[in-house]
């Protein structure tokens, strides 16, 4: 079991700028995950674009990138399950998160109308946040792409008449396309979570959240009883994410999110599960961004 050494000082510098940092993102620029590089690190980034979220993890393990850029969840359409595993595999460590409002916007090359359109392309997150409005829209079909600002690249490169892409604002503008519904996304108020990731390093992480990844032999009440230590050790659970132990079938794991205000009392709560859990991993230790 590894437990990282928290350091005296919890709020430490975040965000260093000095240095001209290349960034592994999914997708292209346009893309929401570009806007989080943009966002995050300020400036002086170079983006390498990636088609997966599993190019993302090995540019950064090949030591292309500096950090990456991963979203993890949306508040409309839920969780990237895979996303979980990938950073619990590659001994990757999280350093930050970052939380957007996403406005999904319909567009197409100018001067067509959405009576026009036959197909829409988007990652399939974003036709997840859009599935109200294609609801009283049945003769369009959705087809899923590699990421949003791909899809708006393509009908733009490729002047496609009846295709229509769900794309961010910044992408219509990059691209040269018209934007034909503002915000179809379902609950106007959608926001997605991204994580920033770097290589396990043996430095001392900063912050006042941390991420574990936690297997719990399966006796009567062990999770109510890691819940409570939790809360007895004043760590706030911000999440918790089960996800299957696919060599062992029916078994599970628990992804937490807690935040903490005392390293102390962190480390202590950390021994005990240490001693509970059959598995107990830190996957990172950094600043709560949560609005
Ligand atoms: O396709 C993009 O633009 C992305 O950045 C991907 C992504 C995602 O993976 O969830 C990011 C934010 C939105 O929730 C929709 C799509």
């Amino acid at each position: 079991m590894k437990i990282l050494k928290i350091p005296d000082n919890l709020f430490g510098i975040f965000h260093l700028n000095q240095v001209r940092k290349n960034i592994a993102i999914q997708g292209i620029k346009g893309s929401f995950h570009h806007l989080v590089a943009q966002q995050y690190f300020e400036v002086n980034i170079e983006v390498l674009e990636c088609r997966s979220f599993m190019d993302v993890v090995k540019e950064l393990k090949e030591g292309h990138a500096s950090h990456a850029v991963m979203a993890i969840e949306n508040s409309t359409a839920g969780t990237i399950l895979p996303n979980y595993a990938m950073i619990d595999e590659n001994q990757v460590v999280i350093t930050g998160e970052h939380y957007v409002p996403i406005r999904m916007d319909l567009m197409t090359i100018p001067g067509r109308s959405l009576n026009d359109i036959a197909e829409v392309h988007s990652h399939p997150m974003a036709l997840l946040q859009c599935k109200e409005f294609f609801r009283s829209q049945p003769h369009i079909k959705l087809v899923e792409d590699v990421d949003t600002a791909e899809a708006a690249q393509r009908i733009s490169r490729n002047k496609l008449k009846n295709i229509a892409a769900i794309a961010s604002e910044i992408a219509a503008d990059i691209y040269g396309l018209e934007i034909i519904k503002k915000g179809i996304q379902t609950i106007s108020n959608n926001v997605t979570r991204f994580l920033i990731l770097e290589n396990a390093k043996n430095e001392e992480l900063h912050g006042n959240k941390i991420s574990l990844k936690l297997e719990l032999p399966n006796n009567h009440g062990n999770l109510a009883t890691v819940l409570h230590l939790l809360s007895d050790y004043n760590l706030d659970l911000t999440k918790i994410q089960s996800l299957p132990v696919i060599e062992t079938p029916w078994t599970y794991s628990s992804f937490i999110d807690a935040t903490f205000q005392d390293k102390k009392e962190l480390e202590k709560a950390l021994s005990i599960l240490d001693i509970m859990a059959t598995e107990l991993k830190v996957l990172g230790i950094y600043k709560n961004s949560r609005p």
